[in-house]
């Protein structure tokens, strides 16, 4: 069995944990009642917030989380496979992970991986992110085992780092790469499409990228566009802006036939790297 139907779920979380809960509860049925087997959320499904002090105040640590709470009883309940982008996770006094988490159809938590590439990044125009002021980063890739076969998760940022997907993809056998996220609209509009498709093709995998949209209640201001590409690029479903789902019927047959038609993880070989550049050429602006 390699067809099943898969469904992303795109929303606009504000900083209300109770009001997130129930907004992505909502699209979790609405996706289940169109037939999807398995469903994404996006990153940051708990809360969007970039200042620590409100952001810890609103965390506890995974044990008590409201929101893995309720989704593994959705889960449980609609007898799906659940895949929260990310939750943020209190993991010591002042950090936080960014975990994914992927529910069985029993409730049970199967996976969970931790982001390993945080955004610090400076945008034009004034907008600045230090993502690990309050992260605490992961350093393992994740995959596991759904019915249908093997997804590897990625978050985000992560989406840059194409080595994560090659391991994933090569090294760990993952049939589907999955980047829920919360995408500055800036970045998004010049470089969202471009890098997922770009995954799907060189790793010959499904990507699926259940994304925020819209305007957040703490100022920022997010892409949306969830995606679901197959493994030789095309787009099979797409988000409208705003809260919503796309959903996609998923043959993943067609990772062998694209890995068939470019056998380009047959082909990677190893290299020599070139020497490093001297220190102030490699300085250099
Ligand atoms: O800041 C927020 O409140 C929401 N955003 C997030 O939580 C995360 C970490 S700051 N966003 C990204 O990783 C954006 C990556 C990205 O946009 C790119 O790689 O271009």
């Amino acid at each position: 069995m390699t067809q099943f139907r898969a469904a992303l779920v795109q929303t606009t979380a504000s900083r209300s944990v109770e009001a997130n809960i129930a907004a992505v509860e909502a699209l979790v049925r609405e996706a289940a009642a169109a037939g999807a087997q398995y469903v994404q959320t996006p990153e940051n499904t708990n809360i969007m917030e970039h200042n620590g002090d409100r952001l810890f105040a609103a965390l506890t640590e995974e044990a008590a989380d409201p929101t893995l709470a309720r989704l593994r009883a959705v889960a449980a309940e609609l007898g799906i496979w659940l895949h929260v982008g990310s939750l943020a996770i209190k993991v010591a006094e002042a950090k936080a992970a960014n975990r994914a988490f992927v529910i069985a159809p029993d409730g049970s938590v199967a996976a969970r991986y931790d982001k390993i590439h945080l955004f610090d990044v400076d945008l034009v125009g004034g907008e600045s992110y230090r993502e690990s002021n309050r992260i605490r980063p992961g350093a393992e890739s994740v995959t596991v085992d759904l019915p249908w076969g093997r997804l590897g998760l990625a978050i985000c940022y992560d989406l840059r780092f194409p080595q994560l997907f090659r391991a994933l993809a090569r090294e760990a056998g993952a049939d589907i790469l999955s980047v829920p996220a919360a995408f500055t609209q800036q970045t998004g509009e010049a470089h969202w499409h471009v890098l997922l498709r770009a995954r799907a093709i060189e790793n010959g995998a499904w990507v699926f990228a259940a994304a925020q949209s819209g305007l957040h209640e703490n100022g920022r201001s997010t892409y949306g566009h969830s995606l679901i590409v197959d493994p030789w690029g095309r787009i099979v479903a797409e988000a409208a802006d705003g809260p919503g789902i796309a959903i996609a019927d998923i043959d993943l047959g067609l990772v062998a036939e694209a890995r068939g038609r470019i056998p380009a993880l047959r082909h990677d070989r190893p290299f020599a790297a070139a020497p490093a550049l001297p220190v102030e050429l490699k300085a250099a602006p």
